[in-house]
């Protein structure tokens, strides 16, 4: 099993990276979705107290605790499919890099995914997910706190790099080269299960 781990700073593109792969049939497998499961087993609400579980997390259980609880759902996601792919968003430091490559080995790539400040800015505006991302400070704000995480580390050692600072469909062509899959008919190397690509996008 190929597990593609993806890393960037906030508005890099990770999210399309992740849209790409499930367009394919690639299992998408977020680490964030850890926390948020943690937050409601501790009856919180997630939208609130995410960043808070993901530090106790880290306290109780060690720095890779997220990493930890994401491998078995990593070997889950492709259990019982016809894939041999598995993407996994959410990458933060280099003690989660190193449960990874712990645990899958050379099975494991980590794609860093770039784009300048401004063009991140611009595009989270764009989004409107969230309104402080409009705000630069704040985006500055959040780029310093991933990478006191370990992020800008965590970087500098991926395998394979994706520049982002083309057009969306560049990027995604990008994207399915790096995932070894097809834009058509979502086959490619990871198996014939897939969904046709092309109406599945978010
Ligand atoms: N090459 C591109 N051209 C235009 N828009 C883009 C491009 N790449 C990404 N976007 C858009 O920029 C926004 C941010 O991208 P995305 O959500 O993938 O970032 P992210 O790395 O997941 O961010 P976060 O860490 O905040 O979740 C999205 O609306 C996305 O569609």
């Amino acid at each position: 099993m190929n597990v593609i781990g993806t890393v960037g700073l906030p508005g890099s593109g990770k999210g399309e990276a992740a849209n790409v792969a499930e367009t394919a049939g690639v299992p998408v497998v977020v680490m964030g979705d850890v926390i948020r499961e943690e937050c409601r087993e501790r009856g919180l609400d997630p939208a609130e107290h995410h960043g808070r579980i993901a530090g106790l997390l880290r306290e109780e259980e060690g720095d890779d605790a997220i990493a930890a609880r994401t491998i078995p759902r990593i070997r889950e996601a492709a259990e019982g499919r016809d894939v041999d792919t598995v993407l996994v968003d959410g990458l933060r430091s280099t003690v989660e890099l190193e449960r990874f490559r712990e645990a899958f080995g050379d099975d494991f790539t980590l794609v860093a995914v770039h784009a300048p400040f401004e063009l991140r800015a611009e595009r989270l505006g764009e989004r409107g997910r969230d309104d402080s991302d409009s705000d630069l400070e704040a985006l500055r704000e959040r780029d310093e706190r991933e990478i006191a995480l370990g992020l800008g580390e965590t970087l500098e050692r991926a395998d394979v790099e994706i520049d982002n600072t083309g057009t969306l469909e560049a990027f995604r062509e990008r994207v399915r080269e790096v995932l070894d899959v097809d834009a058509g008919t979502g086959s490619g190397a990871t198996g014939s299960n897939a969904e046709p690509a092309g109406g599945g996008r978010r």
